[in-house]
């Protein structure tokens, strides 16, 4: 790394060690409390479901109500955009790191809205990145290799991304953050994301490749054709740390750490698009419990999004057709998830009320 860390013992074996189902009998109990609570048995719909997932990754009922949440935005380049996959140049990722760290982009305002603190993770981008309270500078490198012609990335540079995710985690769980959302910044990062996608869920490329931030008819298919290259030299059944190394991002490896940290510390975490949703399939595959820690902030237009909330099992709490990212649409799902706890904390029984049910 050359932000002159020296990193110790790997965090990433104790964190998969620690990673554990959820908790069952709390599970059970917020299912039971629901049905006691003044209202027609499931009448909260989904979310009486993101009670009972809280009250699993807590193991208590009622969970504590999250008064605090943080979006974790893990921000790097991406070398494939000198294939032409993007009509954005790569320095809009820097520049998009200033507008965070002024408080001007989407999801500062998306956040702050929601009551939640937006912290933005230098994890790989190309130019220098000053750090402050806002931005924290964990560069692994500077930017990936063009992933249309080789490894986007080592090994050991997936590993270490994964590593600084899982420090973030730790870091942000210390500071109080019941809930961390995840956030996204890379130019070129939809066309990593469907490479992902269409590895882990074994579709063709053209049904999980998108526009990401728009592109031309000719350019879609160029960027189609590029990703079935890519996941053409990936085995089926190769490690997931490879895949990830071979046509993922820094921001997908740092994304990974903070699921899996977040998930050890029994901590939830909302997902944001797609860029997160095929970080969650490397997850998946490193760690299945981990998913189960996660809500589906929202569901982007991305195909690639839709493909992999349905291999997740995770249903999105919102869906209203965003394609930004940022984390963004985690930030707008996060007090649903505060609303899921305050129903089961807060709301009076039958019995409390005296009505017969
Ligand atoms: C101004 C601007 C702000 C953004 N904020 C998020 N993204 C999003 O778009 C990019 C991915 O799309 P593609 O793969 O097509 O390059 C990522 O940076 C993602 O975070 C942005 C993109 C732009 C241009
Ligand atoms: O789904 C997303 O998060 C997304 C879509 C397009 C561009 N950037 C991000």
């Amino acid at each position: 790394m050359d932000n002159g860390a020296v990193t110790t013992e790997p965090l990433l074996p104790a964190a998969l060690a620690a990673i554990r189902p959820l908790d069952a009998p709390a599970m059970e109990a917020a299912r039971r409390r629901q049905a006691e609570l003044t209202k027609p048995a499931g009448s909260l719909g989904v979310l009486e479901d993101a009670s009972v997932r809280l009250a699993g990754i807590h193991g208590t009922c009622p969970p504590p109500y999250p008064d605090e949440f943080v979006v974790a935005v893990f921000a790097a380049d991406h070398g494939v955009v000198a294939s032409g996959v993007t009509p954005w140049p790569q320095e809009v990722t820097g520049a998009m790191v200033e507008n965070f760290r002024r408080g001007g982009a989407a999801v500062n305002v998306l956040a702050a809205e929601a009551g939640g603190t937006v912290v933005v993770v230098d994890i790989g981008v190309v130019g220098d990145v000053d750090e402050d309270a806002v931005v924290w500078s964990r560069k692994v490198r500077r930017g990936t290799a063009d992933l249309a012609h080789g490894p986007a990335m080592s090994r050991t540079e997936a590993e270490q991304a994964i590593e600084v995710g899982i420090g973030v985690a730790a870091e942000l769980v210390d500071a109080g953050y019941g809930v961390i959302a995840t956030g996204d910044m890379g130019i070129g990062n939809t066309t990593a994301s469907a490479c992902l996608v269409a590895h882990f869920t074994g579709l063709p490329a053209e049904e999980v490749t998108g526009p990401g931030t728009g592109v031309d008819d000719a350019t879609l298919k160029h960027k189609t054709d590029l990703v079935a290259g890519a996941v053409g030299r990936l085995a089926e059944d190769a490690d997931p740390i490879d895949v990830l190394a071979e046509v993922g991002g820094l921001e997908h490896a740092g994304l990974v750490g903070l699921v899996l940290g977040a998930a050890s510390r029994r901590v939830p975490v909302v997902l944001d698009g797609v860029i997160a949703g095929a970080a969650a399939l490397v997850v998946r595959a490193l760690a299945p419990d981990a998913v189960d820690h996660c809500f589906a902030g929202h569901r982007s237009t991305e195909p690639g999004h839709h493909a992999a909330l349905a291999l997740l099992g995770l249903r999105p709490l919102v869906e209203l057709d965003l394609r930004l990212g940022e984390g963004t649409g985690a930030a707008l799902a996060f007090p649903l998830v505060r609303a899921s706890a305050a129903v089961l904390r807060d709301m009076a029984t039958f019995d409390d009320a005296g009505i017969g049910s």
